[in-house]
């Protein structure tokens, strides 16, 4: 007779004579106890094997019943403190004697009562010298089951149990013993069935598929892990920032990566000598040495304002060169993109209101750190309406933050050339508790919007998403978001809510 390995197992280990438990017997073959349960009904089903079930009710100590089993039971404490009086003693003493309090005050004195240990009046507490705490089976039975031993007393456990310190719990138990045919099966001899774990052509054509056992099927393994390509969560943050937006009333914007430092610069009014433009600041492309199509009446009117002023606001007067307008730079922020769009370059000349936005690369020639890459995202936006104020701002980036969880924005005073007022923006880090820069905005000025021929308000700003994704994220340093540090668990189990 073939048997498949565990029930073999089982139906050697069982006997005629003995009932024995399923656990030890799984203990015994080194089998799962789950599988050698269901290999004995599966040999009971044979007629080899009976399997005998029964409840079992347990015992074990909770955490006061293990604090009584070192310490002693509260009534023999209170005993202990009184003995060695003689007559009434006075309680208050006693009770401090015996080192207990709180309700273990109230449980001594009933338990005391109770299996009379002595009299309890007011306030005096004399001892019964006949009794003896110390033989106490309620101590006794705690002790064994402390020490891993049974208890066969009911009696006492089922009062232990209504105390609280013990916990009774029912099992059941199965054991197996051997049937009639199960011996003879045995005597005849019985042999481990090859599993097969796939059904072949081969298995098939020899009639060999008759004689072999076939391994079950696990349904609790798990599955392989496939890790086909994602999309990266910085990319899929991208994409939510963009669905919150547009959600808000906000149209896309696009653009070159390199672009003319006019757009990049001198549009928002930012004076040629500035230090963000320099080669420490920003990569400056060779080639083509120069932009041709700028539009001149644009360029005339952005030179004015540098050198002049225009109504509302005062020029540099300093020198202001149409080569460098005209120079080649990767833009290191997307308020070009913004600038081309105001200037009607981009989509014709906007009417208000009006909202756009972009989610796009920037890059800067900045010292790698734990904030700072040379090329990150920036959340580029502006709202066009007339009276506009610094509420409207701190309104929708409070709108804007909440889709993110991000309820403790701060604001900062700071300058920018081209917005007036200007406000740096922080959020806190979810574990460091540290303020994160996240943005920076403001009101665009006379300076930048004249030339370009808006005549109402602009509230604008730049927001970084890497720095969007350490606070829900948790991330303390940048570079684990890019860059050949990142952990691959967290690229491809990252969550962004949507
Ligand atoms: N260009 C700014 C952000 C900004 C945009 C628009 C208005 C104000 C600030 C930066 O890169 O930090």
């Amino acid at each position: 007779m073939k048997l498949p390995e565990a029930q073999l197992a089982v139906l050697e280990a069982a006997s005629a004579n003995e009932a024995q438990p399923i656990d030890e017997i799984a203990t015994e073959t080194g089998t799962n106890p789950t599988t050698a349960t269901g290999a004995a009904f599966a040999l009971e089903d044979e007629g080899l094997l009976d399997v005998i079930e029964h409840t079992r009710t347990t015992a074990s100590l909770t955490d006061e019943g293990r604090e009584y089993a070192d310490a002693g039971l509260p009534e023999t404490r209170l005993y202990e403190a009184a003995d060695g009086i003689e007559g009434d003693a006075e309680m208050g003493p006693v009770i401090g004697a015996s080192g207990l309090d709180g309700p273990a005050v109230d449980i001594a004195l009933s338990n005391f009562a109770r299996k009379e240990y002595g009299k309890i009046e007011s306030g005096t507490i004399r001892i019964d010298p006949e009794a003896d705490p110390d033989d106490d089976p309620e101590h006794a039975a705690l002790a064994a089951l402390a020490d891993g031993e049974s208890v066969p007393d009911e009696a006492v456990l089922d009062r232990l149990a209504s105390r609280d310190l013990v916990q009774r719990e029912e099992t059941v138990v199965r054991e197996v013993r051997l049937t009639d045919d199960g011996v003879t099966a045995l005597m005849e001899g019985v042999e481990a069935a090859d599993t097969v774990g796939q059904l072949t052509s081969d298995l098939l054509t020899t009639g060999e598929w008759r004689d072999v056992e076939f391994a079950e099927y696990n349904v609790e393994a798990d599955a392989e892990q496939v890790d086909g390509g994602r999309i990266h969560p910085l990319r899929r943050t991208a994409e939510r920032v963009k669905d919150v937006l547009v959600g808000m009333g906000f149209e896309e914007m696009d653009g070159p990566h390199a672009d003319a430092e006019f757009w990049i610069n001198d549009a928002l009014f930012m004076p040629q000598d500035h230090p963000a433009r320099t080669h420490w600041d920003q990569f400056t492309l060779a080639d083509p040495p120069a932009i041709d199509d700028l539009p001149d009446d644009l360029v005339a009117g952005v030179k004015r304002a540098h050198l002049e002023g225009v109504d509302d606001g005062e020029g540099y007067h300093s020198p202001w060169a149409e080569d460098v307008a005209r120079g080649l730079t990767l833009r290191g922020h997307t308020t070009s993109l913004s600038a081309r769009y105001l200037s009607g370059e981009a989509v014709g000349d906007l009417e208000p209101p009006q909202r756009f936005f972009s989610v796009e690369k920037v890059y800067r020639n900045d010292t790698l750190d734990s904030t700072h890459l040379l090329e990150f995202f920036q959340i580029e936006g502006w709202v066009m309406a007339e009276d506009l104020s610094v509420r409207d701002l701190m309104g929708t980036f409070t709108e804007f933050y909440a889709q993110f969880g991000i309820t403790d924005l701060q604001f900062k005073p700071t300058y920018n050339p081209y917005t007036e007022p200007s406000f740096e923006l922080f959020g806190e880090h979810p574990t460091t508790g540290e303020l994160v820069e996240i943005g920076n905005s403001g009101l665009f000025r006379p300076e930048m919007l004249d030339p370009l021929g808006v005549d109402c308000d602009v509230m604008a700003w730049g927001l970084a998403l890497e720095r969007l994704l350490m606070l829900t994220h948790g991330f303390e340093d940048i570079r684990d978001v890019h860059g050949t540090l990142v952990d691959l668990d967290f690229l491809r189990n990252a969550e962004v809510v949507y």
